[in-house]
């Protein structure tokens, strides 16, 4: 019996769908328009793809988008100058750095100089602590994009077995919280873990946050388990010809698929729900913001 495919894209179709709703209610019913500022710094190709893909996503919901491109070099004075004068900017209700910066920039420092209240990445220490503490926060886009489709798949997820493969600040540690937060029994592992596959082959829900693409075989699985890959891995594909590449996840779908109950692709799984999340968080941020109530079904 081969997994379920659990359909991403169409899923964060559903949650932009809803979001433009509580866009268009704000504008119509308060007169106001949510505001995303985007930074990026440098030329990263793959940076550039999400970037203009969140400005492009920005505007179709209805909110205003304000993307703000640097060059490699800028320094860490005049980026954090912009930050100040976004988090003043009352047009601008979500401010995100995209990730990764250049190696001469603290991102630490970058990201806890955003307004909390604008920090729809939910990378900020306040909102991490918040987050840590069980307290209403920005949710991280990723992990909120994985519990939501795991909520909807599972229903409860009370009492389940769940492994987190990775401790990421953007995802495997945020990740492992939202999961303890809906009464999983939450273990992450990492580089260091003895006998990983024996620790991933008890788990009910095995989200893949490591970064080594195809690193999870099937035989890593406990059979008709829920597989998260939150991988984004760009690997050499010959058969499209010379120096072409394709996308693959943490995880090695072929084999995984035969022993999963459900299952994310890449592409078309994860990736879209991180930025239909990015969209909804702002919309929180907005509501926020505004002393308004916060827009159902878009939050932890
Ligand atoms: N400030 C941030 N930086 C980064 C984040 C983040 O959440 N905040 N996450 C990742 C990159 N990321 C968002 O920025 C992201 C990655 C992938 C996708 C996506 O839609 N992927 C598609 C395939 C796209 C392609 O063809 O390459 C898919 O998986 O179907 C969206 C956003 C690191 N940086």
């Amino acid at each position: 019996m081969t997994a379920h495919i659990i359909d991403g894209k169409a899923f964060a179709a559903s949650v932009r769908e809803k979001v433009a709703g509580h866009v268009a209610r704000l504008k119509d019913g308060h007169g106001i328009t949510p505001g995303l500022a985007v930074v990026l710094v440098g030329e990263d190709p793959a940076s550039e793809v999400y970037v203009r893909n969140k400005g492009k996503q920005t505007v179709e919901v209805g909110m205003a988008s304000f993307e703000h491109k640097l060059p490699a070099e800028t320094s860490e004075a005049d980026l954090l100058a912009l930050i100040e004068q976004l988090n003043a900017d009352p047009a601008v209700h979500g401010i995100l750095v995209q990730l990764p910066l250049p190696g001469h920039l603290d991102s630490d420092l970058v990201i806890n100089s955003i307004d909390p209240a604008k920090d729809v990445d939910g990378f900020h220490i306040s909102n991490v602590g918040l987050l840590g503490t069980g307290q209403k926060s920005m949710v991280p886009c990723t992990p909120l994009g994985c519990l939501m489709m795991l909520r909807d798949h599972l229903g409860s997820l009370s009492g389940l077995n769940a492994v987190v493969i990775g401790r990421s600040n953007i995802v495997g540690k945020p990740m492992a919280q939202l999961l303890l937060g809906d009464s999983c029994t939450v273990t992450i592992a990492h580089s260091r873990t003895k006998d990983i596959e024996e620790v991933c082959r008890r788990a009910d829900i095995l989200v893949a946050a490591v970064g080594r693409p195809e690193m999870v075989t099937g035989d890593w699985i406990k059979p008709g388990a829920t597989v998260i890959d939150v991988g984004i891995n760009r690997v050499p594909a010959p058969e499209k010809g010379e120096g072409k590449t394709r996308l693959v996840g943490d995880v090695e779908f072929a084999s995984a698929v035969e022993v999963a109950g459900a299952i994310t692709p890449v592409p078309g799984g994860v990736g879209p729900m991180t930025i239909a999340c990015l969209l909804a968080n702002t919309v929180t941020a907005a509501c926020r913001a505004n002393g308004l109530p916060e827009p159902e079904g878009l939050t932890a």
